[in-house]
This record gives structure tokens, sequence and C-alpha cells, in this order.
């Protein structure tokens, strides 16, 4: 059980020292501790901000009860305001965004709905957001995920979305646990870069040639300078150098010497300006032979969105022997499926002085340390997500079951060529790719391997270098702590 005193020490603490030249801290409480604590919080008093899911006036109209969420967790917070407190009725539309305080109970033993274990009843409303619920675009019912879409602004405020922001936030803190706990290093890999780690040409250009040839588009109202207006310049400039000089012959003073020089800068300025103009022309610069002047870009070369920081992780592992990075990139490709993002976050360890079983080793490890993080600290979120989804709305446990099993299973090792084998073998199953030598098994291969030969998870180690990567050890090649990456 989490520990009941929900107020934050430090945040008393600071409160005491702040300036009173500005209001004292909040200091809500989430509703994520307020729950989990349950009924031994009874009798504490917390402030709690959210977001009423739904509100109805009770006792007719003497009290309303709220559920409200804070985004903490997947559960709301019961929260029961008098009507002497507040007007109830700007307080139970859904979207309503309530800061309260007051005191947490445990329901009465009476009632008989009690199906939660502690409940706020509020004495301050603090702030009220009003929502019109004619307007409201979040219905209280079931909203397609393709809806959403629509109402971009609103839509982490839904389970499904609110569920999801919790688990990516989960997997992100035990990849870091998992690697520091493994002595890894995170390494920051830049996001804009010039070189093509995977080689398949996939990428996203950065460029701001584009914005430069809108930006020169205005040339064509505003022309740049003729060789003559530069010329006439250059004529304004003589003469103000003139001047600077009888000025100077003739012993002037000081002030009036260096206004003059003032002049003189000014107009040398204009000068430098105008030439640079003169070279502008509207639109995509293009060199002589035809190709783009990339050296007009911002790089002065050609510079993309990372595929993968792969390669720059691996300059940190010959120097910090175990690293990782984990961070943005972004792929061009054309297949535009569930399975093909065009832009993801990719965690990529790389370890010296290792060899496969070492990398096969990390790779299970993290896997089933990701699989236990879940179970441990998402459960609510997994439940609801796979009721949710999970294929021909079974509301069984599928996800949670393959989490346990995933998490406590050593994982089966087999060679390509024997998946090969174990594959051109199967009976009574027809492949949508023909399985030979040489092929890169598809994802229907990997299933079929996972889901119906060995029912658990599996690793298939050295496939033929044809089909991998230019980066990728090669079998026979096993120096160790050479540099040569081990792709895994
Ligand atoms: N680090 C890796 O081997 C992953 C590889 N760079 C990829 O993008 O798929």
């Amino acid at each position: 059980m989490a520990d009941p005193e929900l107020a934050a020490p430090p945040m008393a603490e600071i409160a005491a020292a702040s300036p009173d030249d500005l209001e004292p801290p909040i200091c809500r409480a989430h509703i994520r501790d307020i729950l989990a604590a349950g009924g031994a919080l009874a009798g504490q008093r917390v402030i709690v901000g959210g977001w009423v899911r739904t509100g109805r006036e009770q006792g007719h109209g003497t009290f309303a009860f709220l559920q409200v969420t804070d985004g903490s967790c997947l559960a709301t917070l019961q929260v029961i305001v008098q009507a002497a407190v507040h007007p109830l009725a700007r307080l139970t539309a859904a979207g309503t965004s309530v800061l309260v305080e007051g005191e947490l109970r445990r329901p009465p033993e009476d009632s008989k709905k009690a199906t939660v274990a502690i409940e706020l009843r509020v004495d301050r409303v603090i702030e009220v957001g009003e929502t019109n619920p004619a307007t409201y675009p979040l219905p209280k019912g079931n909203i397609a995920l393709d809806t959403l879409r629509d109402v971009v602004h609103l839509r982490p405020r839904t389970n499904t979305i609110s569920a999801i922001a919790r688990i990516r936030h989960q997997l992100a803190c035990a990849t870091h646990r998992f690697f520091d706990e493994n002595g890894f290093l995170y390494v920051h890999t830049p996001i804009i870069t010039t070189s093509d780690c995977e080689g398949a040409g996939e990428m996203f250009q950065v460029t701001t040639l584009f914005s430069q040839a809108e930006k020169l588009e205005e040339l064509k109202e505003n022309p740049a300078p003729s060789e003559a207006d530069i010329e006439a310049a250059k004529l304004i400039v003589k003469a103000k150098g003139d001047a600077v000089a009888q000025l100077k012959a003739a012993r002037a003073s000081s002030q009036e010497v260096s206004a003059s020089v003032s002049e003189l800068t000014k107009e040398k300025e204009n000068v430098l300006r105008l030439e640079e103009r003169s070279k502008l022309k509207p639109g995509i610069p293009i060199k002589d032979d035809g190709t783009i002047a990339f050296e007009n870009d911002f790089f002065k070369r050609q510079a993309f969105l990372t595929v993968s920081g792969q390669l720059q992780v691996e300059t940190y592992a010959c120097a910090l022997s175990s690293v990782y990075t984990f961070g943005p990139t972004f792929r061009a490709e054309n297949s535009h499926t569930s399975r093909h993002l065009a832009e993801f976050w990719m965690v990529e360890p790389e370890i010296a002085f290792a060899n496969l079983q070492d990398d096969m080793n990390c790779a299970e490890k993290y896997v089933q340390y990701l699989c236990q993080w879940l179970l441990d600290h998402c459960e609510e979120d997994i439940e609801f997500i796979s009721k949710k989804y999970e294929k021909n709305g079974r509301h069984d446990q599928t996800a949670i079951n393959r989490l346990k099993l995933v998490s406590s299973t050593p994982f089966v090792r087999i060679s390509y060529t024997t998946a090969v084998d174990i594959l051109k073998n199967v009976e009574g199953h027809e492949f949508q790719n023909k399985v030979e030598w040489g092929i890169d098994l598809a994802s229907e291969h990997e299933r079929y391997l996972t889901e119906v030969i060995f029912k658990k998870p599996v690793i298939v180690y050295n496939y033929p270098k044809e089909i991998k990567a230019f980066y990728m050890r090669l079998k026979d090649c096993c120096c160790y702590g050479c540099s040569c990456a081990t792709g895994w």
C-alpha cells in the first residue's frame, strides 16, 4: 500500500519559504495516490484538480456526485459537493475542470452502492472551468478513434489515449531503469544527421531551401538590384569617402569626422546588402549541371531526420563500452500499414566486448523486464486496452497472460537455417510468402514460429548476410571489442 501520508513534506516546506508577493503553491494530491492508499487516507484534507467525467445531482438537488479524473490513473475519484458550497449545475457537465478542497472519507456504511473505498467531501471550490454540454465534443459513451482525430485537443482526456500515454511513460521509465541497472550509459544521438544508417534511402530531408525559395518569391514584386543600382551605390560610397578625407585634411572637429565616418559605413553596408541581394534568384537554386545547389542550404549539404542512432552510438560503445540510445526515428517508407510508422521511438543498445550470446541475453532480459514492469505498474490500463481492443471482442486476459508468459519463460533460440527447415516442413498451412532459404522471414513466418510451433518468444540468429544491413557483424568476425556492429 502506498504511504498514507499524502501531502508531500518538501512541498509544505517550500510553501513556508515562498515569497509573500505570490499566491501559496496549490500542492495538489494525485488521484492515483489517493486511490492506491484507499481507506487509509480517511480524514485527511486534500486539494484535487481534474476534469469531470460524469456528474449528477442527487437528493433533490441538495448535493452532486462527480466522477473526476486527473489522468494520473484510469479510475476516477468520487467527489461529493453540497449545493451550499457551489451551484451544482455549474459542476456536473462532462469536461468541467475543477480544483476543489475537502476531506477524504470512507463512504457511509449503509450506502448500498458503496463501490469505492474512499471519496472526497468538498467544502471549498477553488476553481471551475465550465463547459457547455451542448458543444462539448466528447460524448459520454464510446467514441471511435477516427472521430477523435477531429478533436485533437481533447483526445488525451479519453480513457484510451490516456491509458496509452501512461503505458508509454512506464515503458520509457522501465527502459532507462533496465539499462542503468545493467551498467549502460544513455547517449543522446543526433536527430538531424547527414548519414543514412540503414542505407535504404528512406529518409525525410531537412532543408531550408524551400522556405528560402518561398521568401524569394517576393523578388518577383520587388526585383533584385541591377548592376547600375550597385554602381550608383558605390559612387555614393566614394563621395562619402572623399568627404571624410576633406574633413580630416581641414582638421575638422572629431565629432564632425566621426559623423561623416558613420555615414560612410552606412553606405558601405548598403553596397554589401545590394550585392548579396543581386545574387538572389527565385526558386530552388540549381547548378549548371542541373543538380540542386545544396551548398546554399542551411548545413551547406544535404541533411536528414535520423532513421537510427546506431552509427553514432557505436562510436560511444567504442569508448564507454555499454551504451544505448533511445529517441525518435523517422522513416519515409512508402508502406502505409499499422507496422510502418513515419515516426517512432527506438531503443538501440551497443555493447563492446560482447558476442551474439551476450546480445541475445541482453535482449531477452530487457523484453522480460518490460513485461514484468507493465504487470507491476500498468495492469489496470493494459486490462482496459485489452478489453476494449482485443480482437473478437474477447473480454479475456489475453494481453495480461501474454505479458506473464513472456516475462517468465526463457526464449527459444534457433538459427535461421533451423527456422527455415521448421517452416518448410509445416503441413496443413499455406504461407502467403513461400519459405525458402535466403528469404527475409515475413511476420506471418515469425508469428507461426512463436504462436503455433513454440508458443513462446523465439530469437532467430545467424541470418544470411545478403538480407542484413551492411553494419551487421559477420559470423566469423569475432575479435572481441572490435568495432563491428552487433545487430540484434
Ligand atoms: N541498432 C540496430 O541494429 C537497429 C537498426 N539500426 C535498425 O534501424 O533497424
